[in-house]
């Protein structure tokens, strides 16, 4: 059974509050999150396609960042763009996976891929949820007074789910066959299509990049597990010795001189 993966990238990012779209943004060394992303799928070694779904005016960045992957434009809403993805893979297996979730380990698209081929039809990766939860009546919200709580939730029952997203080729099209159908995620098209979800492992280096906050963790993530632990960028050396030209959170020196570059020691990256 053949795997198409589709990675929804057309997304703004108003929430990260970037010059540019969300996965345009660099990560630190000129690599963006779209690179990292592609870089780890390419990684799991589970991919027989890529599709990248971007904003109409990236597409030939895209196609510049990522040239393994087909690229496409996308629409204004994550769920449109994932269909706009579907259409440009014929596989048995398809999964979603977002851009702005560039660290996912190997493991997770294993885990994902190998319950599809044992059956399961819709599969996401999902993690514990640490917090206490409440819910609360927003319309209780005054313009300073906060908001009042209903309930404490039963956490031991609650997954926060991730990216990828695995489904047979069947079960996707019929979860996106209502073409009005927007969901936070694809599983949620399959649940309300009927199809039943299976949640596997996640991995809290799936985290997804969302605020700035976020960003400023997954720049620390790519400083910190790239080569010798150091901030590297295109022109860094195998020891990690040079680093580009911006200093690096430690305010090392850094400079552009060396040959070899970050993408020839992707192997060592986080994503
Ligand atoms: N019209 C859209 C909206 C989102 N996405 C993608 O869906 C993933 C998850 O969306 P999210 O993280 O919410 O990204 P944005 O929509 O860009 O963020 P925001 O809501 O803050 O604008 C991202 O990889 C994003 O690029 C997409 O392909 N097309
Ligand atoms: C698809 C997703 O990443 C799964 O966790 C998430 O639902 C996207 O949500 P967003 O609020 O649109 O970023």
């Amino acid at each position: 059974m053949t795997v198409s993966v589709v990675v929804p990238a057309a997304g703004s990012g108003t929430r990260l509050g970037e010059a540019v779209p969300k996965a345009f943004v660099d990560l630190g060394g000129g690599t963006t999150i779209l690179e990292h992303c592609v870089d780890g799928i390419l990684r799991a070694g589970v991919a027989d396609t890529v599709v990248v779904v971007v904003p109409v005016h990236l597409i030939d960045e895209a196609k510049r960042l990522v040239p393994a992957a087909t690229v496409v434009a996308g629409g204004s809403h994550r769920s449109e763009s994932v269909r706009a993805g579907i259409a440009g893979t014929d596989s048995d297996i398809v999964l979603v996976h977002d851009a702005a979730r560039p660290f996912t380990p190997p493991d997770v698209f294993h885990r994902v891929v190998d319950a599809v081929r044992h059956g399961h039809l819709a599969v996401v990766p999902g993690l514990p949820v640490a917090d206490t939860l409440k819910e609360v009546d927003p319309a209780s919200a005054g313009h300073d007074t906060g908001e009042a709580v209903i309930r404490t939730v039963d956490r031991e029952r609650l997954r926060a789910i991730q990216t990828p997203q695995g489904f047979t080729r069947a079960a996707l099209m019929q979860a996106h066959a209502d073409a009005s159908g927007l969901a936070t995620d694809d599983a949620g098209l399959a649940e309300r299509a009927g199809i039943p979800v299976h949640v596997v492992a996640g991995d809290p280096l799936a985290m997804k990049i969302t605020t700035p906050w976020d960003l400023r963790i997954a720049r620390d993530v790519v400083a910190e597990t790239s080569p010798a632990g150091r901030v590297v960028d295109k022109h860094s050396t195998p020891a990690g010795r040079v680093v580009d030209k911006h200093s690096t959170p430690a305010g090392r020196v850094v400079d552009e001189r060396s040959e070899e570059t970050y993408r020839d020691h992707r192997t060592e990256r986080p994503s």
